[in-house]
């Protein structure tokens, strides 16, 4: 293995710690009887959901678990594989990374979210990744709605070392974007990721400006946006189902990330969103270096939630 994947792998696992204790901890505190029995599975599943991984995944474990084990002598490991094998079955459909394939250059990238779900560092974090891979990158302020969004992602566009276009504060996020688009296009650029204004709270304001967006790049080419990417803070739990339930609403979402996966005991969230939405889900962030976004193995981010060895 190598060492790149063995860090990305430390630091998948030891992020989702807090989640996977939590799950694992319920778990082992309750299997104390001989026989696995009804109140056990209601333990389970309780603490399935209290993982929050939504009420029809825990259902569905509960389920398995009863078919496979009911009655017979307790295993805490074969219990805990039944639970890994449910969620990576829900994960691998979704776990698609963003491939960069868009002809003619550039593939643009919206990225949407609310004020303090990680946005500007995840565009920092996926800037890198593609840089990584040898792709060209530039980054557009579209978010100039707050003068500190704007110099935040400067800040990040001088460290790793891409190009960046910005406008005024209080200006027009569409022109910021049509002239990013312009200047991408003539220096031959593969990818332009675009920082937007996360203001949930005017749905309409928010609306219009993703439209107006969309039209004016939808003149330089028709098929831009390529991605619109919701990122998703993983700490705020259940929230994070509702934020994707809206922006689907506001914005035509094509993917997911989702951030924090380490500060959170809620890692479950990522499963059910998974569950309920069906949408791709590009990469998580389990950290705040610039390395902890990464395209994940569905097997492995199981094992990792579950509480299986590394
Ligand atoms: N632990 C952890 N922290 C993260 C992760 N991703 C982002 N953060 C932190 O979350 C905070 C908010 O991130 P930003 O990227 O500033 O979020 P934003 O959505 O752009 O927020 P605003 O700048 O307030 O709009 C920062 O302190 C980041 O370092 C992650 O995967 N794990």
């Amino acid at each position: 293995m190598s060492e790149e994947k063995a860090g990305w792998k430390d630091r998948l696992f030891g992020g989702l710690k807090k989640t996977s204790s939590k799950l694992t901890d319920n778990i082992t505190g309750l299997v104390t009887k001989a026989k696995l029995d009804t109140e056990d599975l209601d333990e389970i599943e309780d603490a399935l959901i209290a993982s929050d991984l939504g009420p029809a995944m825990a259902a569905q474990i509960r389920e398995k678990i009863a078919a496979g084990r009911f009655e017979k002598g307790i295993d805490a490991e074969g219990i805990r594989q039944i639970v890994e094998d449910e969620i990576a079955a829900v994960l691998a459909p979704v776990a698609e990374p963003l491939d960069i394939d868009a002809f003619p250059r550039p593939q643009v990238i919206l990225v949407i979210g609310v004020n303090g779900s990680g946005k500007t560092t995840t565009i920092a974090k996926l800037a890198h990744l593609f840089l990584e891979q040898d792709y060209g990158v530039m980054l557009a302020a579209g978010d100039t709605f707050r003068a500190a969004a704007i110099g935040q992602l400067k800040v990040w566009a001088d460290r790793i070392g891409v190009p960046i276009v910005t406008g005024p504060e209080g200006g027009d996020a569409a022109g910021v974007v049509f002239d990013a688009v312009k200047r991408a296009t003539a220096e031959g650029i593969d990818v332009l990721i675009v920082d937007t204004a996360g203001r949930l709270q005017n749905k309409r304001e928010l609306m219009d400006e993703l439209a107006k967006i969309r039209r004016v790049l939808g003149r330089l080419n028709p098929e831009a946006p390529h991605d619109v990417v919701l990122v998703l803070d993983a700490t705020t739990g259940q929230n994070a189902l509702s934020q994707i339930e809206i922006f689907k609403e506001v914005a035509n979402v094509t993917g997911l990330v989702m951030t924090k996966l380490d500060g959170s005991a809620r890692g479950g969230i990522l499963v059910a969103a998974a569950k309920q939405f069906g949408l791709p889900i590009h990469a998580i962030g389990v950290g705040e270096t610039i390395d902890d976004l990464r395209p994940f193995n569905a097997q492995d981010l199981a094992r990792a939630i579950s509480g299986g060895a590394q």
